[in-house]
């Protein structure tokens, strides 16, 4: 069976690294249970994506389907330092996508792959204006925890009060979930955040929230069991991950790198069992030198292997370069490794690595839980300061060795030292070793055939093509044909004069 015959979805992703990541998976997930799948994201990131990751011009095959990219321009120049202001950047993006994906739209269908269903991440809502427009359903991935999910969702809605500058310090109690302590709130949230552009980013969001007829979740019931049963009574929400666990395309080849991984496997085979600890504060976080160098001399004095990601900062990011300490890699030797950026799957799955020193973004939190990898916990903002509350309290897989950057703390070599110890041997380190196999198990039950995520994934691609009938019969066509006369509805003024949906029984699901 060719592609044209699938049911093909578009994906439209924000360009970061943690929201690029989970869509990806996701666009492999669905295309495994046999739907066409069409990734896109701006070029200037597609452009990194191609040199990094072997992303070419032709279709993948992924398990019963197919995925493909396109990118799209942003309007402005290879070179230009507004897009590191979000809030410049997200106005152009919505500018700009609100012509170029109902384009990208027609253009598919004029080609026999009509679309049947838009979903994107968080920071873009416009997406579901544009699907609405065009009369198609859409979806929303949500790239972090269930948890900050209801935080961000009780905040818009003004359910219960949050710190605010008249009360910066009270503690917030939601429904189905631990005390959160004024500091363990996603730190967009505090009135005093550094980064009030990026709680407006996930407020937009929320702003559009009924339009999408399902929100997508990279976590899983057994995980966060109460909190999502009581969401999915105020919320379409569906749980659908870990995502990065694919059962059905396991060595699937596509993978979404902004950057090349450096080649440290062979580093890691060469070392003992549970020797290693891995450190890496993800894409976007960006620590201070002197922490750095407290980072590095307790990694040295704590006398454990390490495999250590130092990025380079964006260059248009404002933050300085960041230097190791004089004769740090002298001392170290073969017992350290710093690499640009790492294969992170490969690494937490690697029995060499004993435990991940984290920011705690919630890509790496599931990929840590998922891999029965004990963390460290080291969050800097955002929901990085909830998923460490969670890892620790109560997933029960890491060590707290901060609490966020509005603590305003150095945290000192022989904190780190002592960290390291407390999650690499003794009984602490066990105990929390034998908690994340726990945690993986339960993972890979949830994405195996018939286990929740999976049942969800089913559930969500069944609508796709139930809806995307709808959508075909509404333009009284079948798929053989549809595409163009959606094409030429779509094609006047990018709005599509779609009659009353009406589902015609005689039509066949065509994958
Ligand atoms: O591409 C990004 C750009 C920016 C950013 C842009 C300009 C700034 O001055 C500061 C930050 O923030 C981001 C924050 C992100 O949050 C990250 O998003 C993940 C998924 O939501 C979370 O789990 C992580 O904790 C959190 O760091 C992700 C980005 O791609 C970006
Ligand atoms: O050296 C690295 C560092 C990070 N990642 C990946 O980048 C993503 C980072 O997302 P996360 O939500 O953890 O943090 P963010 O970068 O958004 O703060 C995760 O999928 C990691 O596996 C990677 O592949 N190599």
């Amino acid at each position: 069976m060719g592609s044209e015959a699938l049911v093909h979805v578009l994906l439209v992703s924000f360009p970061g690294q943690g929201h690029v990541n989970p869509l990806l998976r996701l666009g492999k997930r669905l295309a495994s249970k046999g739907l066409l799948v069409t990734f896109t994201t701006p070029e200037s990131i597609g452009k990194a994506m191609r040199k990094a990751s072997n992303i070419g011009e032709e279709l993948s095959p992924v398990g019963d389907g197919f995925i493909r990219f396109e990118f799209f321009e942003d309007g402005w120049d290879e070179d230009e330092t507004r897009r590191q202001d979000l809030d410049q950047y997200l106005p152009q993006l919505e500018k700009v996508g609100k012509v170029l994906i109902p384009e990208m739209i027609r253009r598919n269908a004029e080609q026999g792959r009509p679309i049947s269903c838009l979903i994107n991440n968080p920071f873009i809502p416009w997406v579901s204006d544009v699907a609405d427009s065009l009369g198609l359903p859409s979806a929303m991935l949500w790239v972090q925890s269930c948890a900050c999910f209801t935080s961000y969702y009780y905040y818009y809605h003004g359910l219960v009060p949050f710190p605010s500058e008249t009360a910066m310090e009270i503690d917030v109690q939601l429904p189905c979930m631990p005390l959160l302590k004024h500091d363990e709130v996603p730190s967009f949230l505090y009135p005093t955040t550094p980064y009030p552009f990026l709680r407006r980013a996930i407020m937009g969001q929320y702003k559009n929230l009924d339009k999408p007829f399902c929100i997508l979740m990279d976590t899983f019931q057994e995980l966060e069991h109460e909190i999502i049963e009581y969401m999915s009574k105020i919320s379409p929400i569906k749980t659908v991950g870990p995502l990065f666990k694919n059962p059905k395309a396991p060595n699937a080849t596509v993978k979404g790198d902004f950057m090349k991984a450096d080649d440290c496997v062979g580093w890691l085979d060469s070392k003992p069992a549970s020797s290693i600890v891995y450190v890496s504060f993800g894409s976007v976080v960006y620590l201070k030198q002197d922490q750095w160098d407290e980072i590095a001399y307790g990694l040295l004095n704590s006398g454990v292997n390490f495999l250590w990601v130092m990025k380079p900062p964006h260059k248009d990011s404002g933050y300085e370069v960041l230097k190791m300490p004089e004769g740090f890699l002298e001392k170290a030797g073969d017992r350290g490794k710093v690499v640009q950026w790492s294969p992170q799957e490969q690494v937490l799955a690697h029995p060499s690595v004993a435990c991940f020193v984290t920011h705690c973004g919630w890509n790496s939190t599931m990929e840590a839980l998922t891999s029965g990898m004990p963390v460290v916990a080291f969050p800097q903002w955002g929901d990085q300061v909830t998923d460490a509350k969670y890892l620790v309290d109560v997933f029960k897989v890491g060590v707290r060795m901060c609490r966020g950057e509005a603590e305003n703390k150095l945290i000192t070599r022989d904190v780190v030292e002592q960290c390291l110890r407390e999650a690499t041997s003794g009984p602490k380190a066990e105990e929390m070793k034998q908690n994340a196999k726990k945690w993986s198990a339960a993972a890979e039950a949830a994405v195996a055939e018939g286990g929740s995520s999976d049942r969800n994934i089913q559930a969500f691609v069944d609508e796709v093509k139930r809806r995307s009938l709808e959508v075909l019969a509404a333009s009284g066509k079948s798929t053989a044909n549809g595409g163009a006369d959606l094409a030429n509805k779509v094609a006047g003024n990018g709005v599509a004069e779609l009659g009353e949906p009406k589902v015609n029984g005689e039509l066949k699901v065509v994958s």
